[in-house]
């Protein structure tokens, strides 16, 4: 936003208009009575000497852009020479008495603090003018610029930066400063915007900020040009980044297990990839002379999670990636989280190749499958498309060396311009993952994508930064650098960053730490906003429905920040009009006594979950005897359930209204004590001494009044106390309350349920 504007645009319209600039509040000081008229465009027609301004004598200077030819009529027009001089006394002399505009543009104007060479912003600089202009500055005197119009600065203004882009003398702007806001200026002293446009409005300027580039933007800069001018001499080919997509359960572990012969899905809580990860592979290729699989190729391979709860990190996932594998499970075909992927690769712009899982087992259609992918558009090149099709089986390794050609063959050939890189270049990448350890701190997963990241090397990721104190490969060892496309697990930030934050290896120590500052001030100033604004709506809502919303606080502790945010994002679909979950803090770590501290605030409307971490000694001492929910997890749906569950439990049980029989009265006695008894006949249903009644006559509810419930007093078959009667029989029964029952009168009878919600 560089640029913007912070005073009014409107310039003075009327010579007796008082201008002030926007968001400038009336203050007591007095505006010039009279601003500057404004210039006349070259080649208006102007009398002599331009037309009249208040209080300008005959024969006044020609007015800002009008022409003057020749050094005759100059003179005349006392743009220079004696009269000039004079006149620039004069002019001076009448600014100061009237706090308008001191000096006449074009004019020479001698002072009693020597001489002030006024220069305009248009019109020659050559001449007897120029030759003042310089003598002025052989002599060190001050040389100030009238300007009009739109001038930019830049912030913080000092009276000496105001001075320049106003073209008013330092000594006299601080003597206006004085008057304007009673205090002492010195020529670096700052000038709030405010009083700075408000005195640029006299002088006919309309003060823009322009606005420094933070360090950031600079950075950022600097990187986006390295990229754009890079020098194709210094590019090299770098391995593709691939990611492995898919449907739940589609096979997406075992087939990574399988190309890395590691056994990984075998080790995962509940069975499901919870982080993303990343590998390089290398991968024999055929020499095409010798038909000897000897040259090798890396791959690096990004393992993304498949469930819906890590929809974000998938599409993170995409978007650092060359290439997609869409698995599709032959057994079940396309399923919704397929079409999932390929939209996200689709939207990534990356290539797709499709590799039909399972064909191994009993139950896989391969047929189908086909059919259902062309369905979305993904063709083979035998159908006309340009997306190759492999069949494989984690299971019996079939087809894994198809797909790993497959790979190779789409990177030499369809993205042979894109898999170049500049490793002389300062790294460049993306954080895919970061989590902190009581050990090591904080240890981030890097994918390196331009540059050389080295050890040692200043980075700047998200809001943390540090220097790299340790660098691991995919296979844990220790490495010194990593090149473009290489995944590196990195310790020595100094906060954990979200995985998805680009990361810059920056030359100073200071310029991280200022922008890291920076962005953190932002994010905290962001997450404020936010929660009012959540508040606020909550209010709103709370108070048009007149419902009071129960709220039932989180206090959420992960091992990394990508299942903060996957929990999260799941803890926010779990919402109600009535009960709703604040997370009220979150972090990555384990769950320590400053959380404890945190719910016992309100124990009971807090709950503290960790998710693959769990509560320190001091956090389970401090929880000891009192009323606090601390919860440990290692799936995240359990998780999700038993804050729904909490949720539920706070929702108020709802009566429901159970109708259970009609009877219309026969015939009515009146008995003494107890009042009027109804014979009735029972025409539907059933009509039981507990329930509730309500009399209905002619269509209209004539008791009880509403809002009230009312029984029985009794029920009787003939004699004799009945627990219910049923439809077709006929029975007494005296309605608590109520003795104007009358012939053809209709008892309702219902009961009233208690109900418990759910979300
Ligand atoms: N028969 C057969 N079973 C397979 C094959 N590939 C994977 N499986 C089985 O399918 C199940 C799911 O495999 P995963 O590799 O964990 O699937 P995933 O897509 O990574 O699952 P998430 O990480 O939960 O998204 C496991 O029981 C595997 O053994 C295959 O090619 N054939």
């Amino acid at each position: 936003m560089v640029g913007q504007t912070h005073a009014r645009n409107d310039r003075p319209a009327a010579p007796s208009q008082c201008a002030r600039p926007a968001g400038v509040a009336e203050r007591n000081h007095s505006y010039p009575v009279a601003a500057p008229a404004r210039p006349a465009k070259p080649g208006a027609p102007a009398g002599p000497g331009g037309p009249p301004r208040p209080g300008a004598a005959p024969g006044f200077p020609p007015r800002p852009g009008e022409v003057v030819d020749d050094e005759e009529e100059k003179k005349k027009a006392g743009v220079i020479g004696r009269d000039a001089r004079q006149k620039g006394r004069t002019a001076g002399d009448r600014g100061r008495s009237t706090g308008g505009p001191r000096v006449d543009r074009g004019s020479v104007v001698i002072g009693s603090g020597g001489v002030e060479m006024v220069e305009q912003q248009w019109g020659s600089r050559r001449g007897p003018r120029q030759a003042l202009l310089r003598k002025a500055i052989r002599r060190g005197q001050q040389v100030v610029t009238i300007k009009e119009g739109k001038i930019e600065i830049t912030l913080p203004i000092t009276v000496r930066s105001l001075s320049e882009a106003i073209g008013m003398k330092t000594g006299e702007l601080s003597k206006r400063l004085l008057k304007e806001t009673s205090q002492l200026y010195g020529n670096n002293s700052p000038v709030d915007f405010e009083t700075a446009a408000l005195i640029a409005v006299e002088k006919n300027i309309e003060l823009i900020v322009k606005r420094q580039k933070t360090a950031e933007e600079l950075l950022i800069e600097d990187f986006e040009r390295l990229t754009r001018e890079v020098d194709s001499e210094k590019l090299r080919p770098r391995p593709p980044v691939v990611t492995i997509m898919g449907h739940v359960d589609h096979g997406k572990t075992s087939l990574l297990d399988k190309i890395r012969r590691s056994n990984v899905a075998a080790g995962e809580v509940g069975g499901i990839t919870q982080v993303i990860r990343a590998w390089s592979v290398t991968h024999k290729i055929e020499d095409p002379e010798t038909g000897e699989k000897v040259i090798e190729r890396p791959i690096t391979f990004l393992d993304t999670p498949g469930h819906e709860a890590f929809t974000k990190m998938r599409a993170r996932g995409a978007n650092v990636t060359d290439i997609a594998v869409i698995v599709v499970a032959a057994t079940d075909g396309v399923m919704p989280q397929t079409e999932e992927a390929v939209a996200h690769a689709r939207a990534a712009d990356v290539r797709i190749i499709v590799a039909i899982n399972k064909v191994d087992a009993p139950n896989a259609n391969v047929d189908r499958t086909r059919r259902q992918l062309y369905n979305l558009e993904l063709l083979p090149d035998d159908m006309g498309g340009d997306i190759q099709f492999v069949e494989t089986s984690a299971l019996t390794g079939q087809g894994i060396d198809d797909l790993l050609n497959a790979i190779l063959i789409e990177a030499e050939i369809n993205l042979a311009d894109d898999l170049q890189a500049d490793p002389d270049r300062p790294a460049f990448g993306t954080c895919l993952e970061a989590y902190m350890t009581s050990d090591e701190g904080v240890m981030a997963t890097v994918l390196v994508q331009q540059g050389t990241l080295k050890l040692g090397d200043i980075v700047l990721c998200g809001a943390n930064f540090g220097r790299v104190r340790s660098m691991q490969n995919d296979l844990g060892l220790s490495i010194e650098e990593a090149g473009p496309s290489t995944p590196v697990l990195i310790t020595g930030l100094g906060g954990v960053p979200n995985a998805d934050d680009p990361f810059y290896a920056v030359d100073e120590l200071t310029t991280a730490a200022k922008i890291a500052e920076a962005r953190e001030k932002k994010d905290r100033e962001a997450s404020l906003n936010r929660f009012t604004a959540v508040k606020d709506i909550d209010m709103l809502s709370a108070a048009k429905s007149k419902l009071k919303i129960t709220e039932l606080k989180i206090i959420l502790k992960a091992e990394a920040r990508g299942s903060v945010e996957a929990i999260r994002k799941e803890l926010e679909k779990l919402t109600h009009e009535e009960v709703t979950t604040r997370v009220l803090h979150a972090g990555i770590g384990a769950i320590t006594e400053s959380d404890v501290q945190l719910a016992l605030t309100s124990p009971q409307d807090t709950l503290i979950v960790g998710f693959n971490v769990t509560a320190d000694d001091a956090a389970l001492k401090l929880a000891e005897g009192r009323e606090i929910s601390l919860r440990e997890y290692q799936i995240i749906y359990n998780l999700v359930d038993d804050v729904k569950a909490a949720l539920e439990g706070r929702l108020k049980p709802i009566e429901e209204v159970v109708h259970l029989g009609r009877a219309v009265v026969r015939q009515t006695f009146k008995h003494g004590k107890v009042g009027t008894i109804a014979g009735c006949y029972v025409t539907s249903g059933v009509l039981e001494r507990s329930a509730r009644v309500r009399v209905i006559r002619g269509g209209v509810v004539v008791f009880p009044p509403a809002e009230k419930v009312v029984g029985l007093d009794s029920l009787k078959r003939f004699k004799d106390d009945a627990k219910d009667v049923r439809e077709g029989f006929e029975c007494g029964l005296k309605i608590t309350g109520f003795d104007d029952i009358k012939v053809d009168d209709v008892i309702e009878a219902f009961k009233i349920e208690i109900r418990h919600r759910t979300l």
